[in-house]
């Protein structure tokens, strides 16, 4: 007999760590032809329940057109030229359907209720005309139907007060509430529906850091309560750090590493990701040295043959110039650490530099929604190590 919860019957939920999105093959140019930008490049991601995927790289190294191209928001010139968006519904175990070759019908019904996007302006995106009340009111309106007004009523309330608004701010306008609660509104407004993805592109980015702080641990305790998975965009790898399972690291288009949020603090594997790393001030201990990354982000119309980091790595060889590496397990890397690196220094052809070879901590952490609500402060762990 299958006894069923919710809708769903329960030999068939799906669990926390099965695949909620796939991305393969996918690539998106701004512009056709010998001089298009080719912002991004044949980009594979895959998006597990309850899991916090973050994807860091410089400006320009087309993690937003990533976020447009996946949601199929991306505006010309600028076009998908290749790949596939696998979203696979809950109650679809198994099933899955394919975001870019979706009809409109299709992505209307899919947007907002199943994959919801909130991007860093929350000013420009909000209606500055119409209450906060009735904007959230609207989206609810015009994705659920058959709820009654009482219950939509409700449901906002509930809503604000979990993004940690006071409900008695209902009725003010957008430029009557600070950056720090138009970015929560924002993120209610992601929520209402309790989509099953919510993408964020620097969402709190225009942010001071008190607020910010703030918002990311509300982020993570509504992952908890509501169980979505995250995409979250930013060019700042040390909050990723904080608060991501996974990073994916972009850089020229294509990802470069992606690992385990502790084993590619700990143990990163391309020399972008050290770069990175050593870009940003520790918060603990005495100030160091900030390292950074010499030089500046490639071209996009003219990006360099074989590795496109290679003008700027301290460890280029000769095969960099000439072949593009594969992301790939690195050699030395168990299989269980379910990470991959495009660089050839981790081919197993000769032993990487020391900083590129550190061993990873013990174990991966699991991709739970339970005991993952503080914000992480890895910066202090490695300290104490
Ligand atoms: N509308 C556009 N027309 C032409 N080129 C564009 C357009 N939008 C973005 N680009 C180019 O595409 C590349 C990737 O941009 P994208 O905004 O995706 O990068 P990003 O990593 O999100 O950067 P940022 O953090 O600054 O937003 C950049 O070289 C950018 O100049």
């Amino acid at each position: 007999m299958t006894i069923s919860a919710g809708s769903i019957p329960v030999t068939t939920r799906p669990r926390a760590g099965d695949p909620v999105l796939e991305v393969r093959g996918l690539s998106a140019s701004y512009g056709l032809g010998p001089d298009a930008v080719r912002a991004v490049v044949d980009v594979d991601l895959t998006l597990r329940r309850g899991e916090i995927l973050g994807i860091a790289g410089e400006s320009g190294s087309g993690k937003s057109t990533l976020a447009y191209a996946i949601t199929r928001l991306l505006r010309p010139p600028g076009v998908i030229t290749a790949g596939e968006v696998v979203f696979r519904p809950a109650d679809r175990p198994g099933g899955g359907m394919d975001l870019l070759s979706a009809g409109p019908a299709e992505l209307r019904a899919i947007r907002w209720s199943e994959i919801a996007v909130v991007f860093q302006s929350a000013m420009h995106a909000l209606n500055p005309v119409l209450t906060v009340e009735r904007q959230l009111l609207d989206v609810l309106a015009a994705h659920r139907r058959s709820m009654s007004r009482q219950a939509r009523q409700a449901r906002v309330r509930e809503m604000v007060e979990m993004v940690g608004i006071s409900p008695s701010r209902l009725k003010s306008y957008p430029h009557e509430l600070s950056g720090g609660m138009r970015q929560r509104v924002m993120i209610a407004m992601g929520l209402i529906l309790e989509p099953q993805i919510v993408l964020m592109d620097e969402p709190t980015t225009a942010l001071d850091v008190v607020t910010q702080r703030q918002i990311l641990q509300q982020i993570l305790e509504l992952r908890e309560r509501l169980g979505f998975s995250v995409v979250f965009i930013t060019h700042d790898l040390s909050l990723l750090i904080e608060i991501a399972d996974t990073i994916a690291i972009m850089y020229a288009g294509r990802l470069v590493e992606r690992a385990p949020s502790a084993f590619l603090f700990h143990a990163p594997r391309h020399p972008y990701t050290r770069g990175l790393l050593a870009s940003f001030p520790s918060l603990h201990g005495d100030r160091e040295k900030l390292v950074g990354i010499p030089g500046s982000p490639v071209d996009l119309r003219h990006v360099p043959s074989g590795c496109a980091f290679r003008t700027r790595c301290p460890h280029e060889m000769p095969r960099c110039a000439t072949d593009r590496p594969p992301l790939a397990l690195p050699v030395g890397d168990p299989p269980s650490a379910d990470r991959e690196v495009a660089c050839w220094l981790h081919d197993g052809r000769q032993p990487p530099p020391p900083s590129l070879a550190r061993p990873a901590p013990a174990a991966r952490p699991e991709y739970a929604t339970a005991g993952t609500s503080t914000i992480r402060d890895t910066r202090a762990e490695q300290e104490r190590s």
